[in-house]
């Protein structure tokens, strides 16, 4: 993430229950027009946002991807670190019919159980994208949540007939440890915890673990706060140790990451807060589409293996590209 790419607030004027839109009493009645007519008659790319860096994409190549997994694997044997996510992101031309809106309908049909988004910002541009993964949430039961996701492989037909290798269950496990550590910092001790069970997103499957706490039975009021600081970068995005981690992928992945692994969601909402990590998530620029993913990288990997897995993360947005 650079300089450039900061933390938005962006107050809410319309809320959307599931089943109607609403206004908030403050909204400023013609931009909610404006906003109805774009979900009526979906627009082309130019009359949305796009940021103003395009020029200064760089996009990594399948050797440079995988002499750097090579890499990390040496520190990681060399005990510098236990696990990095690598990332990458690759250009792909926008359909010559492709709107936002129906590409988010699209998302919304194609991937109910994610968190589905579309965001459109002056002067920053526009993402969208189809989250699995939770960083923290707080629903209107006052029930904490997050998890430890990780492990991918290609999603089977019956999830019960899953199998995870040693590798999968390792990295997940390492998740799962950074959460507890995080808890323990904090000297909660009051959680539920259930996992990891296999869950699909898309067309793959990883290994996710709930974390919950009750906090109408626990007075914590920072909770939620206070995680979201111990957490992010989660070592699903950046790694274990999270410092050398970071250093290593500041070092060597050789491009901006931009929002790709930040966080986004609704905040205070009548529904709670709830901020997803903003994975299988694309960029819309004019005439391209700029998609992201990442693999973790641990000792047992295999650098071949990983740029396949970054391959299959992209198909998330690819899928909703090519239904064009
Ligand atoms: C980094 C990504 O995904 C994360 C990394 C995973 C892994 O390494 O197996 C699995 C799920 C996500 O936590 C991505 O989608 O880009």
């Amino acid at each position: 993430m650079s300089a450039q790419d900061r933390n938005l607030f962006i107050k809410g004027d319309l809320y959307f229950d599931g089943k109607n839109l609403a206004s908030a009493p403050d909204a400023p009645q013609p931009q909610v027009q404006a906003f109805y007519t774009l979900l009526q008659e979906p627009q082309s790319m130019n009359s949305w946002h796009t940021s103003a860096n395009t020029v200064t994409h760089t996009f990594q190549t399948e050797a440079g991807f995988t002499s750097a997994v090579k890499m990390a694997v040496e520190r990681i044997k060399a005990e510098e670190m236990e696990k990095v996510v690598l990332s990458r992101n690759s250009r792909e031309p926008l359909p010559e019919n492709f709107s936002p809106v129906a590409a988010f309908r699209a998302m919304a049909a194609a991937y109910p159980r994610a968190f589905v988004s579309l965001v459109s910002v002056p002067g920053v541009g526009t993402w969208m994208g189809a989250s699995p993964e939770i960083l923290v949430s707080i629903n209107e039961q006052q029930v904490f949540h997050t998890v430890a996701l990780a492990g991918t492989q290609t999603a089977v037909e019956n999830m019960a007939d899953a199998i995870w290798r040693q590798k999968e269950i390792e990295e997940q496990a390492m998740v799962e440890r950074y959460i507890l550590s995080c808890f323990k910092k904090l000297r909660l001790r009051e959680y539920t915890e259930v996992g990891p069970r296999t869950i699909v997103a898309g067309n793959l499957m990883h290994l996710r673990t709930d974390f919950k706490v009750n906090l109408r039975e626990v007075h914590f009021p920072t909770l939620g706060t206070d995680m979201l600081e111990l957490l992010h970068p989660t070592s699903a995005v950046c790694g274990l140790p999270k410092e050398p981690a970071l250093a290593f992928i500041l070092a060597h992945e050789g491009y901006n990451r931009s929002y790709y692994s930040g966080f986004l969601g609704p905040v205070n909402g009548t529904g709670g807060s709830h901020l997803y990590v903003n994975l299988r998530c694309m960029q819309l620029l004019r005439h391209d589409a700029i998609l992201y993913a990442g693999a973790g990288v641990t000792e047992g990997s295999d650098p071949q293996k990983e740029w396949q897995e970054t391959q299959h993360k992209m198909q998330t947005m690819g899928k909703i590209l090519s239904d064009f």
